[in-house]
């Protein structure tokens, strides 16, 4: 077994993580089926999924190409919808909701980093930072903005614009973004992509910390066993299925599993 020790994959119980509710879930898949097209033309890229992802925990969603992970977050964070079976954020079933409430529920209580940073570059950091807040219609609240400047580390870099910052800042902000709405979790697909390894691994250790410090609940794909050793479980897809679960990775102990995986 690999270090670190294994929980069964997908149907994980319980929790008493901080923040945790009865369940411990900050988000859940029961049953969940995902299909791509109609006919025989098909692709089911997610079989009856049931997953829990752990109030206040850094989760990565790790497996091989074409395993489902992207279709697992997009499911998770409301941006699909489950052929069957049901999605839930807390309490809420988002099978029930209509797209505007839907709309209305990432908007409010999810919070997004992807690969590229996609950052409006008339903007400066401090306006990128709470675009969601205005979006949403909210005030800023001052002392939250430099409070979560500072945990990300740009509280000297509000005024610039991204064309001033490097990839690493970029993508600072774009995680202090996601943030900013203090949602119920933050989704990141390949946050670290873009960067350089270390630039990388300061990135991966700010999410790590604010999962840490803030008790913010992240779920992060990647394809990285590196990356993914920062997470505190990673959850491991394959054909569409939860084929395992790994708490405290280490980069040998994901690396080991994924190439079992790819023997499959
Ligand atoms: N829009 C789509 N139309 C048809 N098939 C799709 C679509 N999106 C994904 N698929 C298929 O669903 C399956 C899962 O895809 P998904 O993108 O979730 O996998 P992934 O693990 O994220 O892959 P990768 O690591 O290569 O990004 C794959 O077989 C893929 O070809």
């Amino acid at each position: 077994m690999a270090p670190g020790g294994e929980t069964s994959g997908g149907t994980a119980s319980g929790g008493g993580m901080p923040g945790g509710t009865a369940s411990g879930f900050a988000v859940r898949l029961e049953a969940a089926t995902a299909v791509y097209g109609e006919g025989a033309a098909a692709v089911t890229a997610l079989h009856g999924v049931t997953a829990g992802i752990t109030r206040g925990a850094f989760t990565a969603v790790m497996g091989p190409s074409g395993s489902g992970k992207s279709t697992f977050l997009h499911l998770a964070a409301g941006l699909e919808r489950p052929a069957s079976g049901r999605v839930l954020l807390g309490d809420t079933d988002l099978s029930g909701l209509k797209e505007t409430a839907l709309t209305e529920l990432r908007r409010e209580r999810i919070g997004f980093v992807f690969q590229a940073y996609n950052l409006i570059p008339a903007l400066d950091v401090s306006d990128n930072i709470t675009l969601p807040l205005r979006f949403a219609g909210r005030s800023v609240d001052p002392a939250w903005l430099t409070e979560i400047a500072g945990a990300v580390g740009l509280g000297e870099l509000l005024g610039r614009r991204p064309s001033e910052l490097s990839g690493g800042q970029q993508q600072r902000v774009a995680i202090a973004r996601a943030l900013v709405t203090r949602p119920d979790v933050v989704f990141a697909d390949e946050p670290t992509g873009a960067l350089d390894t270390g630039t990388g691994a300061q990135v991966l250790r700010l999410l790590r910390g604010l999962v840490d410090s803030l008790g913010q609940t992240v779920v992060m794909v990647t394809h990285d066993p590196v990356a993914a050793s920062y997470a505190h479980t990673v959850m491991f897809l394959a054909d569409g299925r939860i084929v395992g679960e790994l708490d405290a990775p280490t980069a040998e102990s994901v690396a080991a599993r994924m190439t079992h995986l790819g023997e499959r």
